[in-house]
Order: structure tokens, then sequence, then C-alpha cells
């Protein structure tokens, strides 16, 4: 908490770093008793119980040998977007609307499903997990507050994947329970497409959030541009999300194909 966290964070910490503690615990300088010298923790989560949600329920994997990375990941609110995308090798996107109801969202995903299928795409479906589960998309994506009203169960019994919205520790205990297919972490950088209270974690940040979680596949969202997409793609992520870089684009096709230049250079380059 000196540090500025609060105090859900705090205590997800602490438990962190007493595991981390008693597992490298041992001898320092040849005397007994002394934990070694220890950084932040950056592993042993908790395993957080939380009343309202079911735990471990397994989702399925959303990454394959075919398609070992996430990838570019576009989220658009159309689904005439992936009409557009799909062909220039896009491999994940995410429909998220929010100013459609009844038959004309259902249409919409309906819709984005089939081109989806017919491009070997992983199509998510933001917020609608219902409509999702009927049309069979390949995933669902949910924000934390949306994990207590969907029925995490029924996605994960009909076989779709679940990415999860996570900006701190508390909330990435309280998502990793659940076993989720991938685990998104922002806000990376500073965005004006959403109004968030969350400080940016920046390039440092989403290092640590890659070493913390290394066992998921992890998608980095908010302010990512052509400028820093290459940064990003060089900590390790699986996937890289974004809205404006694409969608305000004057030409989105160009930029997505250079985006996905980008990320290809950004992993070489971490790689050496
Ligand atoms: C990949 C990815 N990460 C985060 C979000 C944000 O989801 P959520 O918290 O549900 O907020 P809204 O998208 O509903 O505003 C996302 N959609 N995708
Ligand atoms: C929808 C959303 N969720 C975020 C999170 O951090 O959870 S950031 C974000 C908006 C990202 O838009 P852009 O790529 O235009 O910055």
């Amino acid at each position: 908490m000196a540090r500025g966290y609060e105090v859900r964070d705090a205590l997800v910490i602490a438990r962190m770093a007493l595991h981390q503690a008693i597992e490298r615990a041992g001898p320092v300088n040849g005397q007994r008793g002394c934990p070694r010298p220890m950084g932040f923790p950056n592993g042993n989560w908790p395993g957080y119980r939380d009343d309202k949600l079911p735990s471990a329920l397994n989702f399925p994997s959303c990454v394959s040998e075919e398609q070992p990375q996430l990838g570019l990941y576009p989220i658009v609110d159309r689904a005439v977007w992936l009409q557009q995308l799909l062909p220039l090798g896009v491999t994940t996107i995410q429909l998220r609307i929010k100013d459609l109801h009844g038959d004309a969202l259902s249409d919409e995903i309906a819709e984005a499903v089939r081109i989806a299928r017919d491009h070997h795409c992983r199509l998510f479906i933001n917020d609608y997990w219902q409509l999702a589960v009927e049309h069979q998309a390949y995933g669902v994506h949910l924000g934390q507050e949306d994990l207590e009203s969907a029925d995490l169960k029924a996605i994960a019994a009909a076989g779709l994947r679940l990415g999860v919205s996570n900006h701190c520790h508390y909330e990435l205990a309280r998502g990793l329970a659940l076993r989720p297919s991938y685990i998104a972490v922002g806000p990376t950088y500073a965005t004006q497409t959403k109004d968030m209270p969350w400080v940016p974690h920046g390039l440092d940040g989403l290092q640590y959030w890659t070493e913390a979680l290394a066992d998921f596949p992890l998608v980095a969202i908010a302010g990512i541009k052509d400028h820093n997409i290459g940064q990003v793609s060089a900590t390790g992520v699986s996937g890289v999300a974004m809205i404006t870089a694409i969608t305000d684009a004057d030409d989105p096709e160009s930029v997505t194909r250079d985006l996905m230049a980008r990320m290809a250079n950004g992993v070489h380059a971490s790689h050496g």
C-alpha cells in the first residue's frame, strides 16, 4: 500500500510475495534461515475464490500448433469490418457492438460468425454471450463486471473460448481463477476510446505482466498504434488488441497490413 496499491491489490501482491519468499528461502552467505533477497513478486498467484463466480472452468485454448499466437487483434463494431480485414490475414478479431439491439444485433453477430468461419478466424463476441452461444461464435470477451452476470458455466459447456479484461493484481487473481482462454491486460498506453480510472502500465508494466502470466496467452490493449506496436510485441504478448488505430484510419487495409508487419518484426526482434 505504501507503493500506492489499493488494499485488494496489496493483499494479492502480499500473498504472491509470501509464496515467492518461501519458495526461494535458503541460506545466504552460508547462514541458515535467511530468505534470499527477492524482487517484486511475479508469480505464485493466490488461488482466489469469489463466491459470485465459479472457479477453474478450464475454457478451451485459443492457441494451437497452427496458430500459436493470437496476433493482431482488431476490435470492430460491425460485421462488414470482417469482410474487409480477414482477407488480409487477420486471425483474431472481436465484435464489440454498443449501439444495436434485438434482431439487428443478432443478425450482425450471425453475419460476423459466418465470415469468420469462412476465413478460419478466431471471432470473440464482446458482452453478448447468449448470442455468441446461440450463433456458435469462437469465443466471448467479458469485462470484470460482466463476469458476475454471465452464465460462465453455460459458455464453457457450449465449448466457447473466454477472454477476460484485467487492469490490476486483484482483477488478475479473480480472472485467473476461471482459467480463461486468454487474459487481456490494459491500459498499456493512454486511450481516448474509453474512459477508465487506470494509470497506463506502459511497456515496463506490460513486460512485468508477461513474466507474471507466463502460462497464459496475454493480450495487450489501449493506445496501441503503428509507432509502438513493435515494442509491444517484443514484450512477448500473444495478441495486440486495438480499436482506433484501425477503425479511424484513412486506409484501414493498408494500416492493418503495416501493423501486422511491424508486429512480426517486433516478435523477431525479441527473439534476437
Ligand atoms: C481484448 C480486449 N480487452 C479489453 C476489452 C474491454 O472489455 P470490457 O472491460 O468488457 O469493456 P467494453 O469492451 O465492454 O467497453 C475488450 N473489449 N477487449
Ligand atoms: C475497450 C477498451 N478496453 C480497454 C482496457 O484497458 O480494458 S482499453 C479499450 C479501448 C482501446 O481502444 P484503442 O485501441 O482505440 O486505444
